[in-house]
């Protein structure tokens, strides 16, 4: 999942200009997710293969509303189309990078004849989006019992990573994990889950066992993987506390 920015380099528009076309510069961002490893689509966005087996990336939403698109020059109805032209135009590539292993492209509009015809005014619109997906910190040490391929049949193991990902199907469980891990959910939120007595946890994400919906969560759970035995007049609480951060 992925973090997306956009920053607008408009030209001012003097006061003479009418009165729709007045508007400031401005900085606007939005967040979304993706992976530039394999065809993939996350909230808004969509990386798939262009010409030249270039990746290609697609803003907005296959509904036809939605996505990440750009309101540029125009939000909502008005003198030209609905939210602007700058949706609905192929923006180029100006430069990639890779920043601690998550892809950064950097996307250029600028004006021609098409958006000339609609709006006499010289623009760049420059469009980086940084693309990371949702992450898990905290596990790092615990040991790990994991489900996939088999999970009647879990392999041992211990988590190496700072920061565990769901670059596919996953489904593991950590024993002894610490009482916060801290989820960022890809799309710009950063969550912590707090827990009492809760001593491990589970990671999941069904990726294409449940193609319809696993694009819209990943899953970390507190658990206990130990039986709790409680006797007669006894109790057993666990808690989990969530919260932004
Ligand atoms: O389909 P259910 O019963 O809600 O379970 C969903 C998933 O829940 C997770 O907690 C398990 O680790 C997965 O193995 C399981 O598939």
């Amino acid at each position: 999942m992925a973090t997306v920015s956009m920053s607008w380099s408009l030209p001012t528009i003097n006061n003479s200009s009418p009165s729709h076309l007045r508007r400031p510069n401005r900085l606007h961002s939005v967040m979304t997710s993706a992976s530039l490893k394999k065809e993939i689509s996350g909230v808004g966005v969509r990386v798939t293969e262009g010409q030249g087996n270039l990746p290609k990336v697609v803003l907005s939403s296959p509904h036809g509303s939605g996505g990440a698109p750009h309101c540029f020059p125009q939000f909502g109805p008005g003198p030209i189309q609905q939210h602007g032209f700058a949706r609905n135009m192929n923006w180029s590539v100006v430069d990639s990078d890779d920043v601690e292993g998550n892809p950064v492209v950097t996307l250029e509009l600028k004006d021609g004849p098409y958006s000339r015809s609609m709006w006499d005014f010289s623009f760049q619109a420059i469009y980086k989006a940084a693309v990371t997906g949702a992450s898990v910190r905290g596990l790092r040490g615990c040991k790990t019992l994991n489900k996939d391929p088999d999970p009647k049949n879990p392999l041992v193991g211990k988590e190496e990573r700072d920061v565990v990902t769901f670059p596919g199907f996953v489904d593991c469980v950590y024993l002894e994990a610490p009482d916060e891990l801290l989820l960022d959910n890809g799309l710009g939120d950063k969550i912590s889950i707090k827990n009492s007595n809760w001593t491990d946890a589970v990671l999941w994400n069904p990726y294409l066992q449940m193609e319809a919906c696993y694009k819209d969560f990943v899953c970390v759970e507190n658990a206990k993987i130990e039986k709790v035995q409680v006797d007669p007049e006894q109790s057993w609480t666990a808690t989990q506390l969530l919260s932004l951060v």
